[in-house]
C-alpha cells in the first residue's frame, strides 16, 4: 500500500463545470434559480429546483441523461484509474451533491475507485431528487467563516487526518479549484501536497497566502496536466515514503509560475508511466 490519500474536489476539478449549474442550464432553470438566490440559501434552492423539475414531469432518468453529458477532460478518468492502480486511497470532498457525483462517476466507470465521497446528501423519493446540506446549519453553525454554511471542508479534512493517523497512512495529495478548497489547504501538513487548478480562485488564494500554506504546491491547468502532475507527485510521495531518513528540502512551487516544463519532471518509472 502506498500510504497515500488523494482527495479530489469535484466541480471544476474532476468535471469541467459546476454540476448544479450544468443541470440548471440544461433544464432551462438558470434564470429562475438566480432570481430566487437572493432570498434562499443555495442547497434548499437547488432542492426546490429539483421539485420544480419533478412538477414539470422531468424524470430521474432525464436528470441522469443530462449528468451523463457533463463535460469532462479525456485524461481525467485515466488519471483517476492510474492513481487507484498505484494503491492510493481516493476520496472526494465536494460541495456538490452525492447523486450528481455518483451518477457521473458511474457513467465513466470510476465510482468504485473512491473509498469515500463526502458531499451534500441526496436521495430519490417517489421519482423526485431531494438535496440536503452536508452540515445542518439550521441546528448549529460549523463556526468557520472561510466556508459556506453547509460545508466546512477544513473540518472534513481534519476528520480524515485523524483517521489517517490511526490507520498509519502518511501523506495527503489535495486537488481543488475553488474558494471552498482554501480552508482544507490551510490544514495540510508540510509532508502533504496541494494541487490547485491554475487561473481558478484557489490558486489565487494560495499565491496571496503562500506563507500560510505548509504543503508543497503543484499547479495544473487541465486534465492532461492533472494526470501528469498527479502521477509525478504520487511518484515523489512514494519515493519519500520509502526513505525513512528522508531529509529532502521542501520546495514550494508557485502555482502562478505556469505549467511545469515537462523536462523538469523526474522521469516516471515504468509502473507509473502515463498510458498513451
Ligand atoms: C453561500 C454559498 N454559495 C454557493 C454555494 C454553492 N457552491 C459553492 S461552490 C459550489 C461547487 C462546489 O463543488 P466542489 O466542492 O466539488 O467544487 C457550489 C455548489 C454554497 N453552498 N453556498
Ligand atoms: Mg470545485
Amino acid at each position: 500500500m502506498a500510504g497515500i490519500v488523494v482527495i479530489f474536489d469535484f466541480d471544476s476539478t474532476i468535471i469541467e463545470c459546476d454540476s448544479d449549474n450544468w443541470v440548471l442550464d440544461e433544464t432551462g432553470l438558470t434564470e429562475k434559480f438566480y432570481q430566487l438566490l437572493p432570498s434562499m440559501a443555495w442547497n434548499p434552492l437547488m432542492d426546490k429546483m429539483m421539485n420544480e423539475l419533478h412538477s414539470q414531469g422531468k424524470t430521474i432518468q432525464d436528470i441522469v441523461e443530462i449528468l451523463n453529458r457533463t463535460p469532462m477532460h479525456p485524461r481525467t478518468v485515466p488519471a483517476i484509474e492510474a492513481a487507484y492502480s498505484l494503491g492510493c486511497h481516493l476520496k472526494i470532498v465536494s460541495d456538490a451533491n452525492i447523486f450528481f457525483i455518483e451518477t457521473i462517476l458511474k457513467h465513466h466507470g470510476v465510482w468504485n475507485c473512491f473509498s469515500e465521497v463526502i458531499a451534500n446528501p441526496s436521495h430519490v423519493n417517489e421519482g423526485r431528487l431531494n438535496i440536503c446540506p452536508y452540515h445542518d446549519y439550521l441546528k448549529s453553525s460549523h463556526g468557520c467563516n472561510l466556508c459556506p454554511p453547509n460545508m466546512c471542508k477544513g473540518l472534513v479534512i481534519e476528520r480524515i487526518q485523524n483517521s489517517l493517523a490511526a490507520a498509519g497512512k502518511k501523506k495527503i495529495i489535495y486537488l481543488g479549484d475553488g474558494n471552498g478548497d482554501f480552508c482544507p489547504s490551510l490544514r495540510l501538513k508540510d509532508s502533504d501536497y496541494l494541487m490547485p487548478r491554475k487561473d481558478f480562485p484557489l490558486c489565487d488564494l494560495v499565491s496571496k497566502n503562500s506563507n500560510k500554506i505548509k504543503a508543497e504546491v503543484h499547479g495544473w491547468r487541465d486534465g492532461k496536466e492533472l494526470e501528469h502532475v498527479l502521477l509525478h507527485v504520487i511518484n515523489k510521495a512514494i519515493g519519500e515514503g520509502s526513505n525513512i531518513n528522508n531529509s529532502t528540502q521542501k520546495v514550494s512551487v508557485d502555482c502562478k509560475m505556469g505549467p511545469i516544463p515537462i523536462d523538469t519532471l523526474q522521469p516516471l518509472p515504468k509502473a507509473l508511466s502515463v498510458p498513451q
